[in-house]
């Protein structure tokens, strides 16, 4: 593992820059820590490295690997870990051992460890293994709802009801994605108004947190402004999250815009890993050491150090034999 020297450590972990770290030198200092009032004073971050950021993986990650990972996030003060998905091999051959990923890890006790669960068939093979909070998966789009998990919107919504039922049961809170908020690899453009329908009828079922999918990463602070003011007429924006993928270099400018509007739940992957198997040209998610630079830099606390966020991350590129997407790791390995 490479490392980071101790003046690169202290300064991330405090988020306040030393001199030698300001690209601006001693002219712009960045010492100056304070909360824009607009802006949340906690940010939930939820990464969803190990499940976003390895399904789309070609060669099979070992299982000890991802457990690892898992834990080594667990260990950076992140209080949400998506750890897994119980979906089909067939489908995604990468997380085809979600059972051992569950139960292999060792919990913190601070952390949860929601997994991707599609249909009661998923749902109670979560159960089994250790999982306490699910996430399910819909689509803003008929196309890409065929293409990633083989059915209508309705009939998915049909399967998330019977999901939401089991999970109220059994005291287990249930996340809702809405993937191609913005565009569909295949059907392009949608509509602020269907986003809204179906995050509408996910939240209305009793999924406490929706998550807003940037799938392609083509949204703009602008698109996602428009989005975000029909969208929040029809849910509150404390149980909205945004999920942004950096495909063309919009997602820390859309997080901000999001934060702005009064969201302070964000989705990333660490070292920017990931992209969705159903949507080929998307990269990865914005890496979450981006996202805690930027946050750290604002004033916003995120509970997560970033320099252990740093070395997860660099655990799992060397694993993969990848160079990280994290602007920040980049630039902080190379001047340490
Ligand atoms: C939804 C299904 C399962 C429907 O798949 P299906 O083929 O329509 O399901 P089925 O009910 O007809 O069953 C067919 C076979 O699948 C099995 N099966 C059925 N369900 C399960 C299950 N839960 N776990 C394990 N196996 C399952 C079932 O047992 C049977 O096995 P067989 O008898 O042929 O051997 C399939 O399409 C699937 O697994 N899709 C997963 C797609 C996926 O994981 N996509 C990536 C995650 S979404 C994403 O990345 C976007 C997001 C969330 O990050 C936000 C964003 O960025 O937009």
């Amino acid at each position: 593992m490479g490392n980071l020297h101790s003046g690169v450590k202290e300064c991330l972990s405090s988020g306040l820059g030393k001199d030698w770290f300001n690209p601006f030198g001693d002219n712009l200092p960045v010492t100056q820590n304070y909360v824009t009032p607009a802006l949340p004073e906690h940010v939930k971050i939820v990464e969803v490295g190990p499940r976003d950021g390895l399904q789309n993986e070609k060669e099979i990650v070992p299982t000890e690997v991802k457990i690892k990972l898992i834990e080594l996030l667990s260990d950076t003060g992140l209080s949400v870990v998506e750890a897994t998905s119980f979906v089909s091999p067939k489908w995604v051959p990468q997380m085809a051992d979600s059972t051992e990923v569950m139960k292999g890890i060792q919990k913190r006790p601070h952390v949860q460890y929601p997994v991707l669960t599609p249909n009661l068939q998923g749902f109670h093979a979560a159960v089994k293994a250790g999982a306490k909070e699910v996430a399910v998966f819909g689509a803003a789009s008929e196309t890409f709802s065929k293409m990633n998990i083989n059915c209508s919107i309705e009939e998915s919504m049909q399967r998330f009801e019977k999901v939401i039922s089991s999970a109220k049961d059994a005291g287990i809170p249930v996340r809702g994605y809405v993937s191609c908020v913005i565009q569909c690899p295949y059907e392009g453009n949608i509509e602020p108004t269907k986003v809204a329908e179906v995050a509408k009828r996910m939240y209305s079922m009793g999924c406490n947190e929706i998550s807003l999918g940037d799938t392609t990463g083509a949204a703009t602070p602008g698109s996602l402004r428009k989005l975000l003011e029909v969208v929040m007429k029809e849910i509150p924006k404390s149980a909205l999250a945004v999920h942004c993928h950096d495909t063309y270099g919009q997602a820390l400018a859309n997080i901000l815009l999001a934060l702005q509007m009064g969201i302070c739940v964000v989705d990333c992957s660490v070292a920017g890993l990931g992209g969705c198997p159903y949507a080929k040209a998307a990269s990865g998610n914005v890496s979450t050491e981006d996202v805690v630079y930027m946050l750290n830099g604002l004033g916003i606390h995120t509970g997560v150090d970033l320099c252990k966020l740093m070395e997860a991350g660099h655990f799992i590129c060397e694993a993969l034999k990848r160079t990280t997407n994290s602007k920040v790791a980049e630039a902080c390995y190379k001047t340490s």
